[in-house]
């Protein structure tokens, strides 16, 4: 069965933001759904319902507010003052407006036991998918309490304390019924989760299919944020191989990278190149390698730099003479990740099994890399992309109107970006950022989030420049889409 984990749940919720689709909205079905489960058990009867601070309080408020034609009461846990987000605030302002007994409890002494003993039916909305680490009190004494009631105990989303990602917890509590929300939470797969969760029944709120399949703001939100403690280098270090043939593009992937966020972008590029290349930022430390393209010889030289980076970027601007290709095929192996880009992609290289190459090839060259057409659009153009990565053990972000990414086990598509992006280095730039934020995530991750980034720093440029806009626009317009714009 298909399990999500809590952050990839944030990221499309962020992302159903986007699309128009409202927490609110998310919240309400959330809650109605919660209501006709205890509709569907008794038709009247004594609900108490436990909520918390969070949006599983939220949840729990809605489904409070549907109830009100029954003996219910609403026990916050909490101070009301510390209702956490503007959607659960909400809906205890609407539920304020009730009738029903609201009961605030911020200490755990003030937990009325006495009015849960005869309770039928008890809603456990104290924690979700956000709970973290030991539970404080009141929570803690709430959780106890549901736990010695004989009531039957419905938990919203997750049972109250349970680690939705199956890590460790330390208490929890034990329901007979969990209504977890859109798919199912991978800790509720675990083999004692039944022994907390009870009955599970997955239920839909509403979130639009397009919330997982288009890249959105969500999706690049892991990778905005970054420890105040951090040390030079933790953000990662790239390496570029590139240039030869050519000096600008090499440039404009480690520009791309440093852009991203990466600490350190190093250029190994060919000697007749490696000063222009230097010589266009004092941004990028340059290697020279022997001669006027990367050949064999240069392996020993490159091998140590691969050692000291994390990520390699490579092919853009190395030209494809035999010698090149002969070195590129006998550098790939030597990557523990790897982004592999223009002349680098060449036909039948790709070792099965090695998830740790991401490949960014525009049309024209994933058909050389593939020897078929590659479909035009749809389903189909999906499906070629998931089998190719399947197939050659890769991560493929296919570039295009609308990118299409697959590690061959999930597929995404991105709809950032425009027309005017066609013009020459935009490439090169998404080869270095995709480097960049490699570093620190896994391949599909961060080929997803780089075609997002480097689309909307594209829009941007394109808002600014229109069709004159430049590779190095869409560089400086980088940070922005990552730290400051709001990218619905
Ligand atoms: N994913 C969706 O599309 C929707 C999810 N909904 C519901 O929202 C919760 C997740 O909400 P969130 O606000 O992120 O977190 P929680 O409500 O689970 O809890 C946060 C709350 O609890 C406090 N807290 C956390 N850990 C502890 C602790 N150890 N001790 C004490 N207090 C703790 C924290 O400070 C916060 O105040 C999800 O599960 C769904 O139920 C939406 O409503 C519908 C859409
Ligand atoms: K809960």
């Amino acid at each position: 069965m298909e399990a999500i984990t809590s952050s990839r749940m944030a990221a499309i919720d962020e992302n159903c933001e986007c699309l128009g689709v409202k927490k609110l909205q998310l919240m309400e079905n959330a809650g109605t759904a919660v209501a006709s489960a205890v509709k569907k058990k008794m038709s009247s009867g004594k609900v108490i319902i436990f909520a918390g601070r969070g949006n599983n309080g939220g949840d729990a408020f809605v489904a409070a507010r549907h109830l009100e034609n029954y003996d219910a009461t609403v026990i916050l846990v909490g101070r009301k003052e510390d209702i956490r987000t503007q959607e659960a605030r909400h809906n205890w302002i609407a539920l304020e407006k009730t009738g029903l007994p609201l009961i605030r409890v911020t200490e755990s002494t003030t937990l009325p036991g006495s009015l849960i003993k005869n309770a039928d039916i008890i809603i456990d909305g104290i924690f979700g998918t956000g709970v973290k680490g030991k539970i404080h009190e009141p929570e803690s004494t709430a959780i106890d309490i549901i736990n010695g009631s004989n009531a039957f105990v419905i938990s919203v989303d997750v049972p109250s304390g349970f680690d939705p990602d199956g890590n460790s917890f330390e208490k929890a509590v034990r329901a007979d019924l969990t209504l977890t929300f859109h798919k199912m939470k991978v800790g509720l797969l675990t083999k004692d989760a039944a022994k907390y969760a009870g009955e599970i029944q997955v239920i839909d709120i509403g979130i639009p299919r397009e919330a997982e399949f288009f890249v959105g703001p969500g999706d690049i939100k892991p990778f905005s944020v970054r420890r105040s403690s951090s040390h030079k280098g933790e953000a990662g270090k790239v390496l570029i191989i590139g240039g030869g043939a050519f000096s600008g593009a090499p440039a404009l992937a480690a520009l791309g990278a440093l852009r991203g966020g990466a600490d350190i972008a190093t250029v190994a590029a060919p000697k007749n190149v490696s000063a222009i290349i230097a010589s266009f930022s004092p941004n990028l430390i340059v290697r020279p390698l022997s001669g006027d393209s990367l050949v064999e010889e240069d392996i020993p030289v490159i091998s140590g730099l691969i050692k000291k980076h994390d990520v390699v970027v490579m092919g853009m601007g190395l030209g494809t003479t035999d010698g090149t290709l002969a070195a590129v095929r006998k550098i790939i192996p030597l990557c523990s990740k790897a982004v592999i880009d223009a002349d680098a992609l060449i036909p039948g290289m790709f070792p099965s099994g090695n998830k740790d190459v991401i490949v960014t090839p525009h049309a024209g060259e994933m058909r050389r890399l593939s020897g078929t057409d590659v479909p035009a659009d749809g389903k189909e153009k999906v499906d070629f992309v998931k089998n190719f990565a399947l197939s050659n053990g890769v991560t493929v972000l296919l570039k295009g109107v609308i990118d299409i990414i697959s590690d061959g086990a999930e597929a995404r598509a991105n709809r950032t970006g425009n027309a005017g992006m066609t013009v020459g280095g935009t490439g090169d730039v998404l080869a270095g950022l995709t480097g960049a934020l490699f570093a620190r995530h896994n391949a599909f991750e961060a080929a997803c989030a780089a075609a997002f980034i480097n689309g909307a720093a594209g829009d941007m440029a394109f808002a600014e420049f229109g069709y004159g806009l430049l590779a190095t626009d869409v560089i400086d317009n980088i940070p922005k889409v990552m730290y400051e714009r709001d990218n619905c």
